[in-house]
């Protein structure tokens, strides 16, 4: 039988990691063999190096660290074949590049194959509220698709963005994509308060001032 693949979504502090623990433990309990893979960049976050954990403290213990490109793809490959891995869990999958020989989407059409079932945890979009890297493309293959909210930091509101800030300023449009990070760098924010200085579509905010003013 072919595997499942199901994406959980959302800004940073929406849960993601959360998710995806509690649902692999679900499979544990029903005697699947589940593992989880996260990019080694990550490794040591919320402080330790020999598991995975939520920001809100929750631990995960089955997991590899893999570099995020083919090699690390052959790495989660090779592993999963040897060991009988019935359930695969990906944290962090928005810093898998497609553009690799082997990418993370053609890896996980390659495990649902075998019979693996996947699910996958990634940021849907950058601190610019831009698509990140191949995500869209692996929501679109997804069967099934969570998408989480987290609390905007100014406001309480729902918040669908993440908010990168440098020296407590917004981070400008041209700041580097990645840039490993929690609650020092990164808040949850509304579509209202997420803020990118030099975007390109704020060179139309001229055309609406009058508007906005009303
Ligand atoms: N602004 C926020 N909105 C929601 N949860 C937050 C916020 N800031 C911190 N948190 C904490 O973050 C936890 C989610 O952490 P985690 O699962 O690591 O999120 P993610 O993987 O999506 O970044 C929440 O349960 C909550 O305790
Ligand atoms: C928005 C954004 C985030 N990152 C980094 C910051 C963190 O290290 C991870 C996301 O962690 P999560 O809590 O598991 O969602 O990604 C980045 O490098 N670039 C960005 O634009
Ligand atoms: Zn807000």
């Amino acid at each position: 039988m072919v595997g499942s693949f199901e994406v959980i979504i959302g800004p940073m502090f929406s849960g993601k990691t959360e998710e995806l623990i509690r649902r692999l433990r679900r499979y544990e309990i029903g005697k699947r063999r589940t593992h989880l893979f996260a990019p080694s960049n990550s490794r040591g976050r919320y402080g330790s190096e020999d598991e995975w954990r939520s920001l809100g403290g929750l631990r995960y213990r089955n997991v590899s660290f893999i570099p995020a490109n083919n090699e690390g793809v052959r790495e989660m490959m090779e592993e999963t074949a040897r060991n009988g891995y019935e359930v695969v869990g990906i944290d962090e999958v928005q810093f898998f590049t497609l553009e690799e020989e082997m990418s993370i989407m053609e890896a996980i059409r390659a495990l649902n194959g075998a019979g693996v079932d996947v699910i996958a945890a990634g940021l849907n979009m950058d601190f610019r509220g831009e698509p990140f890297g191949g995500m869209g493309q692996l929501i679109a293959i997804a069967d099934k698709v969570t998408q989480l909210t987290a609390v905007c930091d100014i406001c309480g509101r729902e918040a669908y963005y993440t908010q990168r800030l440098i020296n407590g300023e917004p981070a400008p449009y041209d700041s580097p994509l990645v840039l490993i990070g929690s609650r020092e760098t990164y808040q949850a924010r509304c579509k209202e308060h997420h803020l990118v200085p030099n975007a390109k579509a704020n060179r139309y905010e001229g055309l609406f001032r009058n508007r906005q003013a009303r």
